[in-house]
């Protein structure tokens, strides 16, 4: 028989994002709606080691919706990578009669979040994080808000370099995923884009596409960079003016890409993923990752989640290129 569910925790890790609260709002309401009692756990595996652990209401969950960032904090927490601090959460979930537990974050949240569930927590994850990088789901809570901050950020790096003739190179967020960087390449209609996925250009070849530009008529050269690939932005930078002689800036956009009030398209799949969470918990569901794939909110095993395989859309990175001439 399904273990009953009485009491809902619900926590943030990782990396924030937009969205974030809107679901923190969708878990609370549904399981109040539901009978059930709801726990928010601060500042992720953290507060639920310490046992930073508060009881919410509906009202607690006011006026969050459209607000970026996240309520309940969040953390990057060391110590729960280790036996010993998942052994200690699960035993904090048991002080405070948490039967079923919400966790919204990323890849590596969902890493504990398996752990939990192994040590006898009924746990699901919820795709938090502006990188897209989960393999399970089309869609992550915060990258469409993420993107399109990005993408008017370079708008208007790009009128000043237009005017100036420069080159810009910018760098976007994505330690390990070229998303936001691939995306933006797109839509900002970049000459090129650089992502930890891909072997890109040599230095050698970016700088003769950029003579070969100016040759053509070109005002200006727009460069992704994203976070994680092997160039470093600010030497790049110098390089391509020192060797073409083109007033070259570099721009990293950096953190101003994790805020900001959450788009429609965040909001709303985060109000369900959050709620089907719930749904999730109350039948008695255990170790799973709600995705939403091909216009259809779905749920994958945890493990079976973790082991996918996300790769860069060839199509996408070869239209950027075809674009860019
Ligand atoms: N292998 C793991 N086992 C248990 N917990 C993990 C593991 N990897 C990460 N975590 C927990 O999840 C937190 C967030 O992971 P991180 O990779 O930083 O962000 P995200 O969840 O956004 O990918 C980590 O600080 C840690 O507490
Ligand atoms: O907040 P920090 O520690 O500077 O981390 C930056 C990293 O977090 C992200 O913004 C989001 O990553 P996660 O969602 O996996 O935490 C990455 O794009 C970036 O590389
Ligand atoms: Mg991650």
């Amino acid at each position: 028989m399904a273990k009953q569910i009485n009491t809902i925790g619900v926590l943030t890790s990782g990396g924030d994002a937009p969205g974030m609260n809107a679901t923190i709002r969708a878990v609370v309401r549904t399981a109040l709606s539901k009978g059930k009692k709801v726990v928010g756990i601060k500042r992720g595996y953290n507060g639920l080691i310490s046992g930073d652990i508060h009881e919410m209401g509906s009202k607690d969950v006011s006026d969050i919706i459209q607000r970026g960032g996240t309520i309940l904090h969040t953390a990057r927490c060391l110590e729960f990578i280790k036996p010993e601090g998942q052994k200690r959460g699960a035993e904090m979930c048991k002080v405070f009669g948490i039967d079923g537990l919400v966790v919204i974050g990323g890849d590596g949240s969902f890493k504990g979040a398996e752990k939990l569930a192994g040590l006898g927590i009924n746990t699901i994850g919820v795709p938090g994080t502006i990188d897209l990088d989960i393999a399970c789901t089309d869609y992550t809570i915060g990258f469409d808000t993420a993107v399109n901050t990005a993408m008017e950020a370079i708008d208007k790096v790009r009128d000043t370099s237009t005017s100036h003739e420069r080159c810009s190179v910018v760098e976007v967020m994505g330690r390990d995923a070229g998303y936001i960087a691939l995306w933006c390449g797109i839509t900002n209609g970049a000459e090129a884009v650089l992502l930890p996925e891909k072997k890109n250009m040599s230095q050698e070849e970016l700088i003769r596409m950029i003579i070969e530009n100016r040759n053509k008529g070109k005002r200006h050269n727009l460069i992704i960079n994203a976070e994680g690939s092997s160039e470093d932005s600010v030497k790049l930078a110098k390089k391509i003016e020192e060797v073409t002689g083109i007033s070259t800036r570099a721009t990293i956009l950096g953190h101003l890409q994790r805020g900001g009030s959450p788009s429609a398209v965040d909001r709303m799949h985060a109000s369900m993923m959050g709620s089907i969470a719930v749904d999730l918990l109350c039948e008695g569901k255990s170790n799973r990752v709600v995705a939403y794939k091909e216009g259809q909110y779905l749920d994958y095993d945890i493990n079976e989640a973790l082991a996918m395989q996300k790769s860069i859309s060839e199509k996408r990175y070869d239209l950027s290129k075809i674009l860019s001439i």
